[in-house]
């Protein structure tokens, strides 16, 4: 029996860091697939002859992040199909829920390169592009700034040169994200097996540019009827997609909007100029206001550092406090005998 996608493991996106997991004696009885899609309980999975909906829940599970998520990896009996093992991540996006709870969610896993989408117009905004890329810094994948609307831009350069800049030898490619011939240049990013997530604020073209890019995927974007284990028939809805030149995009309704939470190393290696300012400062609790012999201060009026860059790096260094701090009380309360998980 062929999976639908009819892919390889290789296809798939399996790699050496996977199978270094992975003993040669454990795959008599065991398999590893990909979750494509992730549903209440169960996920939908890939692998070599296999297309299938299994539990998601993990034998060994010590907390929240061993549960699947999409673009894990998982190893299954090979007869029952239950899952064993969650293999180690090489990304993982999560974030917080919003509200009072502030669950951690899962939003996707083993994410190669992230297209951080902006338009070529008055939405461009350098702050939320850093944002981004902290972010990528953060979850180890490789960042590429897709550009989109350059045939409504008056002046390109002026886009391509201020998102370059935002880190030496960022990739950054503009397109018409309509036009599958401009948008064929993204291609060369997402190869076979690799995995591709896009991010980026309302209207840029995110939509459009999955549309373009998947093109004769469409068939398999359709929700597809599926026969679980016990009888019943379900109704998946894909959230990894098969690219023409054989990458994955990455789908899922979480990956819109994102906080930045447990970020400090990702903003220390943006900002890093900053950071080795604060170093210097005479006070180590320097608020980098009035205080004496403040290296930031010293930096804005030598003019080597922006107000609106010291700006944008408090801003995410105080929401990625907060935001750890929700984490560790947590972490704290989980702890705990007689509560609930
Ligand atoms: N001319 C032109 N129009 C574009 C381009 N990319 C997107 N658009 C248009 O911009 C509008 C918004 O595009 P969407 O793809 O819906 O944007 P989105 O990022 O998915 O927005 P949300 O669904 O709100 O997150 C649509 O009318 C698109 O047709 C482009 O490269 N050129
Ligand atoms: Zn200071």
């Amino acid at each position: 029996m062929m999976n639908s996608t009819g892919a390889s493991l290789t296809e798939l996106g399996w790699r050496p860091f996977f199978g270094a997991q992975v003993a040669d004696t454990e795959l008599a009885t065991l398999q590893p697939v990909r979750v494509m899609a992730v549903h209440r309980g169960e996920v939908a999975v890939a692998g070599e002859n296999i297309d299938a909906q299994v539990s998601s829940f993990m034998p060994d599970s010590t907390g929240e992040e061993d549960r699947p998520t999409v673009g894990d990896w998982l190893l299954i009996d090979r007869e029952s199909h239950a899952p064993v093992r969650l293999l180690e991540r090489a990304s993982l996006f999560k974030r917080r829920a919003p509200g009072d709870d502030r669950r951690l969610q899962l939003v996707a896993a083993n994410v190669d390169t992230l297209f951080i989408v902006a338009s070529c117009n008055q939405d461009f905004s350098v702050p939320r592009l850093e944002r981004y890329l902290v972010l990528a810094r953060e979850v180890n994948v490789r960042p590429v700034v897709v550009l989109t609307k350059i045939d409504l831009a008056e002046r390109l350069e002026s886009f391509i040169e201020r998102a370059g800049a935002l880190q030496p030898g960022l990739q950054v490619e503009p397109v018409n994200a309509k036009d599958p011939a401009s948008v064929a240049r993204l291609a060369a990013c997402c190869g076979p097996g690799e995995t591709v997530a896009l991010l980026g604020s309302s209207g840029v073209g995110k939509s459009t540019l999955v549309n373009t890019m998947r093109g004769s995927d469409e068939i398999l974007t359709q929700a597809v009827r599926e026969q679980d284990g016990k009888g019943r028939h379900t109704t998946t809805v894909r959230q990894m997609h098969r690219l023409d030149g054989g990458g994955w995009l990455m789908d899922t309704p979480g990956m819109r909007e994102f906080q930045l939470s447990d970020a400090a190393t990702g903003l220390a290696e943006v900002f890093d100029d900053i950071v080795a300012l604060t170093l210097e400062c005479r006070f180590t609790n320097c608020s980098h206001e009035r205080e004496p012999g403040c290296a930031i201060q010293a930096a804005i009026k030598a003019g080597s550092l922006t107000p609106a860059r010291l700006g944008r790096w408090q801003k995410l260094t105080t929401e990625d406090e907060t935001n750890t701090g929700t984490l560790a009380e947590r972490k704290t309360r989980a702890k705990l005998p007689g509560k609930r998980k």
